[in-house]
């Protein structure tokens, strides 16, 4: 029995957390003629503002809300920094729209208090239905305007401006249970740097071992034992096959063609790091690649940020995946970064025990705006949302 009372997500086109799902398919069916053509109603003292990413002042705009009020873990010791350079990237990938880059300022000063985006993207469910839809990300509400029902306000706006577009599907991920996970995932974490993950509190030095021997026990060779190096744009074709036959085995995946193949995997410092093996005719048979976001560490006196990289799309056909990834921690540790985290999403149960991953402390929740579809397993899921 499900006591909890959704009094926005009740009136949304979302399976009931207590439903049990049997086919997939929209949930509601609605025309350009049912949607809205003015903005949701705002409270008096707040106005839309579209975001231009372009306009550098824009995006520090954006920044700087997210940097002081996104995501932080349970213990509200870290908060998520997505970089400038990152938000443009995640932001502007093919086919983007800027009227889905939705801003909340305050009238009088214009400081930005609310934020929420969507990408296009096409997502296929269950191997058989190939959905164009959005991917929802940044949703973001300044910390001195909690619980205010902002956030529903924010969520009907950009769902006014996808449907405008013809568009009725969303896929968004959420460390929160809301109506109805589609996947409930877990995440781990491979230190790179030990010792500065424990003076942070981001791991416990485990009883009875010294911190020279917890530095020891998680030592990444200096080379990579394959001969990996970063994409490059020739790469784009072979690596497209590569990843979308990856992708068709996954019960949620994205598709990607070549332009989304070379915006997402494009090397971009401190961004995008993907790296791959070719044959001998230049195909791409592996690859690896991570993104780039560090967390700022609350309050402490010592370090002022987390250097994280995160799995992004990894396909291992001619070495074991465990060797793929192996490899992907000695390029992360070597170009600095603290600690490499993966969902237990794709085949990753398949190397995070012998990588010496650790589990997190909470879950990835997957959501379909629109669309039921039957609960899948984590290992069913090869979708990654920023
Ligand atoms: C066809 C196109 C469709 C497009 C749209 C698809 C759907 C996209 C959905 C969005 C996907 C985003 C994905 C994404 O960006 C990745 S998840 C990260 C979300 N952001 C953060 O956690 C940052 C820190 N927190 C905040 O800024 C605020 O707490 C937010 C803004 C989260 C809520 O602000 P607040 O001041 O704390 O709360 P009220 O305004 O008073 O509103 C309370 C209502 O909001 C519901 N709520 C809370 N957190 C939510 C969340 N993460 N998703 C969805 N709903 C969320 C909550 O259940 C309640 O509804 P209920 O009463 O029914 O339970
Ligand atoms: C996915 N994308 C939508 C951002 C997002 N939103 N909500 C989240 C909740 C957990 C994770 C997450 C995903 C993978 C991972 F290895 C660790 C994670 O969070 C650790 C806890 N934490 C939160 C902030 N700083 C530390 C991401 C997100």
């Amino acid at each position: 029995v499900q006591e909890q009372n959704h009094a926005f997500w009740d009136t949304q086109p979302v399976p009931k957390l207590d439903q049990v799902i049997e086919k997939n398919g929209p949930i509601e069916t609605k025309t350009l003629d049912d949607v809205r053509k003015e903005p949701l109603s705002l409270p008096p003292q707040f106005e839309w503002s579209t975001i231009d990413v372009n306009d550098h002042a824009q995006l520090m705009d954006v920044y700087t809300l997210l940097n002081e009020n996104y995501v932080e873990d349970d213990d509200n010791m870290f908060r998520f920094d997505y970089s400038v350079a990152f938000l443009k990237w995640a932001l502007q990938p093919p086919g983007y729209l800027k009227q889905w880059h939705i801003g909340v300022r305050v009238k009088d000063n214009k400081k930005m208090v609310g934020f929420i985006s969507a990408i296009p993207a096409t997502v296929v469910v269950d191997k058989t239905e190939n959905i164009k839809m959005v991917e929802i990300n940044f949703l973001c509400v300044h910390k001195k305007l909690r619980e205010k029902r902002l956030a529903p306000v924010l969520i009907k706006e950009i769902t006014r401006l996808v449907n405008l577009e013809n568009i009725w599907q969303a896929a968004y991920t959420a460390g929160i249970v809301l109506p109805k996970p589609v996947a409930t995932c877990r995440y781990y974490h491979r230190s790179l740097n030990p010792k500065k993950l424990v003076e942070v509190g981001f791991s416990q030095i485990p009883a009875n071992i010294t911190m020279s021997l917890l530095i020891k026990l998680h030592k990444v060779p200096e080379a990579t034992k394959h001969a990996f190096r970063p994409l490059e744009k020739k790469d784009v074709p072979s690596a497209t096959l590569l990843v979308q036959k990856y992708l068709s085995k996954y019960s949620l995946a994205p598709t990607f063609d070549e332009h989304e193949i070379w915006h997402w995997f494009a090397p971009l410092k401190n961004v995008m790091d993907c790296q791959v093996l070719t044959d001998a005719q230049g195909n791409v048979t592996d690859l690896f690649s991570f993104y780039t976001l560090p967390s700022s560490i609350i309050n402490h006196p010592k370090h002022k940020n987390l250097k994280a990289a995160f799995s992004f799309y990894n396909v291992a056909t001619s070495i074991p995946v465990a060797e793929l990834m192996q490899d992907a921690l000695t390029v992360a540790k070597n170009n600095e970064f603290d600690v490499f985290n993966c969902l237990d999403i794709f085949e990753n149960n398949q190397f995070i025990k012998d990588l010496k991953f650790a589990p997190g402390d909470g879950n990835l929740q997957y959501y379909l705006y629109n669309y039921s579809t039957p609960t899948k397993k984590s290992a069913d899921i090869g979708l990654v949302l920023l």
